[in-house]
């Protein structure tokens, strides 16, 4: 591929929407997969797809009035980004944090399309969040919070339309609040959002599906290079749902999970997380919203102020809190410690030239769309649970997602293989194009 031709299209996307990074990052790293393989699919390149693709279907921006404890007005900006539904309604998480902006929102509901489509199921991509900070308010203000949301958010979502589900900042708490107020407004109690409460139409194992997820991808790439995960030491840094759940999954797998991180630093855990740690730092963020150092605090381990968990020696990484929080240093830490995989459990923790480095050195490298697929895949179960009104056993739906992420692997060996080796970032990028662009193809110039 023409380096001329990536410019160009990079070009055209940053001039449309000036000042969004993550969103230019996401579009870039995407890209640069495919116009390679577009050139052999004129089809494709006529049709403009990823043109389309890179264009929202529709933002809905608005603004949310509430009152706090204190009784002072506050404002914050909503969004809901529908990015695309040729393969089904949009479905795709609300973020509640206070990075929130649009150029974060359209870079999600990017990633979320091709996500999305790598499931296997029918579900389209989207994503929306705020700019609210959940840390530090009340149970009651985060209440009002969600009902001032949702009397906002409710005229542009429905079971067939738009399925919002948490994210960063978004847990149960924040679904009940938020469904709460739809049901009451909508006078329906439908599948409008998924990860509610298991009984109240919510699916057995979406909490743990995403982490869950992982380790079954992670186990995937390892099978296919005839390795498994006992024994192996693991790095990860965020403990909010993903990090929690695929710390417990990995250490039921016989792995060893040596550190968490939130933005301050990260705790040194050299026994491994596991049994009472695990129970502690399970509703550490979860429930309390805590910082990670208190983890240590309660436990007597090492706290690490200002460094990133990456330099510590581990034979695999696992980002699972946010976007660029492993970058080029981190990359050449891990490298030269011997590090041997990288999955990305957020959505786009690795800075692209951090990428670049860590596939160069020949490491195994997973990127968030394919390996964090597991949580969407269980929102999609239980959209279909809803419609048949009938909710499955936990087992059921666990044999259901480890079927889905060896699919998804699958995929990424087909679209990826290169030679001896896979190139997992292209082949979860074709193999995620490809649906989509054909489900455009036949709908015609919409
Ligand atoms: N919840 C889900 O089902 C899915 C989440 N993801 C992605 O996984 C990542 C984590 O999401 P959740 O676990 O749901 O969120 P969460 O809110 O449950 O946990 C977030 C974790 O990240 C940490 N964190 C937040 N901002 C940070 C920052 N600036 N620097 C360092 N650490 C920070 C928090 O301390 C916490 O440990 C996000 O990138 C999200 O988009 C991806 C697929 C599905
Ligand atoms: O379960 C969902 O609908 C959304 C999950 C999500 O936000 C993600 O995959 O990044």
């Amino acid at each position: 591929m023409s380096e001329q031709l990536l410019n160009s299209f990079l070009d055209q996307v940053t001039s449309r929407n000036p000042g969004e990074k993550e969103f230019h990052q996401s579009v870039y790293e995407v890209a640069r997969s495919l116009l390679p393989f577009l050139e052999q699919q004129p089809k494709y390149k006529k049709a403009k797809i990823l043109e389309r693709l890179v264009e929202p279907e529709r933002i809905i921006i608005f603004r949310i009035t509430w009152d706090d404890d204190q009784g002072e007005v506050r404002v914050n900006r909503g969004y809901r980004v529908q990015m695309n539904s040729a393969i089904g309604p949009y479905k795709g998480g609300l973020r509640f944090h206070p990075s929130v902006n649009l150029g974060v929102m359209k870079f999600l509901a990017f990633e979320q399309v091709f996500k999305n489509s790598l499931t296997t199921l029918p579900l389209g991509g989207g994503k929306g969040g705020a700019d609210f900070d959940p840390r530090g308010k009340s149970d009651q203000e985060v209440m009002r919070f969600c009902q001032a949301f949702m009397n906002e958010l409710y005229r542009h979502i429905g079971p067939d339309t738009d399925v919002p589900a948490g994210d960063i900042g978004v847990g149960s708490r924040e679904i009940g609040y938020l469904f709460g107020q739809y049901r009451k407004i909508s006078n329906a109690f439908t599948g409008v959002l998924t990860g509610k409460g298991w009984n109240w139409g919510g699916s057995l194992m979406r909490p743990e599906a995403t982490g869950y997820g992982v380790v079954y991808f992670l186990q995937e790439m390892l099978k296919a290079r005839g390795e498994d995960l006992q024994g192996k030491t693991i790095t990860v840094s965020g403990y909010g749902n993903v990090g929690s759940y695929f710390i417990q999954k990995a250490c039921q797998c016989g792995a060893r999970v040596i550190t968490i991180a939130d933005e301050n630093g990260y705790v040194y855990a050299p026994e491994g997380i596991d049994g009472e740690k695990f129970e502690y730092l399970r509703d550490l963020w979860a429930v309390h919203r805590r910082p990670a150092q208190d983890f240590g605090k309660e436990f007597g381990l090492k706290w690490v102020e200002g460094r990133r968990p990456w330099e510590v020696p581990c034979d695999i990484a696992v980002p699972t809190a946010t976007q660029n929080e492993l970058e080029l240093d981190d990359a050449r830490n891990l490298i030269n410690n011997g590090c041997r995989c990288v999955v990305e459990a957020a959505n786009m923790p690795c800075s692209p030239d951090a990428v670049d480095m860590l596939q160069d050195a020949g490491l195994l490298f997973a990127p968030g769309k394919a390996a964090n697929a597991g949580g969407v895949a269980v929102s999609g179960l239980e959209m279909c649970q809803n419609s048949q009104h009938y909710c499955w056993s936990a087992e059921e739906v666990d044999c259901k997602l480890q079927q889905i992420m060896k699919k998804i692997h699958e995929q990424c060996v087909t679209f990826g293989s290169r030679g001896n080796s896979v190139n997992y970032v292209d082949g979860a990028n074709i193999a995620g194009f490809v649906k989509v662009a054909d489900a455009m193809l036949a709908q015609g110039i919409i």
